[in-house]
């Protein structure tokens, strides 16, 4: 059997997606990629969470062609081959219907960056891209889903925004593997959870809503301190 590290690292990190509350039923996924091998390994469609396995994995070619695997893979495969294909830094990708960024992504709205949690992983909003066409939707649809991911992301770096909202579907994290996507997959939830808070009690409170965004040097700051060039968070 192909890749089995890379196969047991992609189940579990599927297996994370439950376990952080992001995905009930089969609405998930999780890949990686081998980028020497120019293929990924990504979690089969519609299986439930108890039934995968390592072996249950799908292995991928960068279009999305299965390589390997008896399972059918997950439906969203040609969007995480289309994110691979544009992003060469990108080594893992996840997709959720986590209910509170998604109710964000249906209501076509950018998570703006009110604090430092936001801060800390994203330099600025979760950006919401814009909904597929009808035609776009009826050509390819999931491969379709990737290219307006992209299109969003033109000019910009996907690393310091290491996620979207996709509007009326939900959100797409990445990271450097499989780990790491999931890890944003995380605070992407937490922090559609705070701001739609943030927001209720701005409201409560009659103060307009755009007072409470985190002013850009408060941005600089904390988005540096853990990424930037002298970056001091943490451990060396
Ligand atoms: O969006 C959807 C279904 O509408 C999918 O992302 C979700 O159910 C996960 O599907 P897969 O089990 O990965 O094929």
């Amino acid at each position: 059997m192909m890749l089995k590290e890379l196969r047991e690292k992609v189940y579990e990190a599927n297996m994370d997606l439950p376990k952080h509350g992001l995905v009930v039923f089969t609405w998930g996924n999780a890949s990686e990629i081998d980028r020497e091998k120019g293929l990924f390994v990504i979690k089969p469609s519609g299986v439930d969470y108890d039934e995968l396995t390592p072996e249950s994995m799908v292995v991928c070619d960068m279009d999305g062609n299965v390589v390997e695997g008896d399972l059918n893979p997950s439906s969203d495969t040609a969007t995480h081959a289309c994110l691979y294909r544009a992003w060469e830094n990108v080594g893992g990708i996840v997709h959720t219907h986590s209910t509170v960024a998604t109710a964000w992504a249906q209501a076509g709205r950018s998570i703006p960056c009110y604090g430092t949690t936001q801060a800390d992983y994203f330099y600025g909003e979760v950006p919401c891209m814009r909904g597929l066409t009808k035609e776009e939707i009826e050509e390819a649809y999931e491969l379709n889903t990737g290219n307006v991911i992209v299109e969003g992301f033109e000019g910009k770096d996907p690393m310091a925004q290491p996620g979207c909202l996709v509007r009326n579907h939900g959100p797409f994290t990445w990271g450097k593997d499989a780990a790491a996507a999931v890890y944003h997959a995380v605070v992407v939830e937490e922090v559609a959870k705070m701001s739609r808070d943030a927001e209720l009690l701005c409201v409560a409170a009659g103060r307009a809503i755009d007072d409470a965004k985190a002013p850009q040097y408060l941005l600089d700051k904390h988005y540096m301190r853990k990424h930037g060039p002298n970056a001091y968070y943490g451990q060396k």
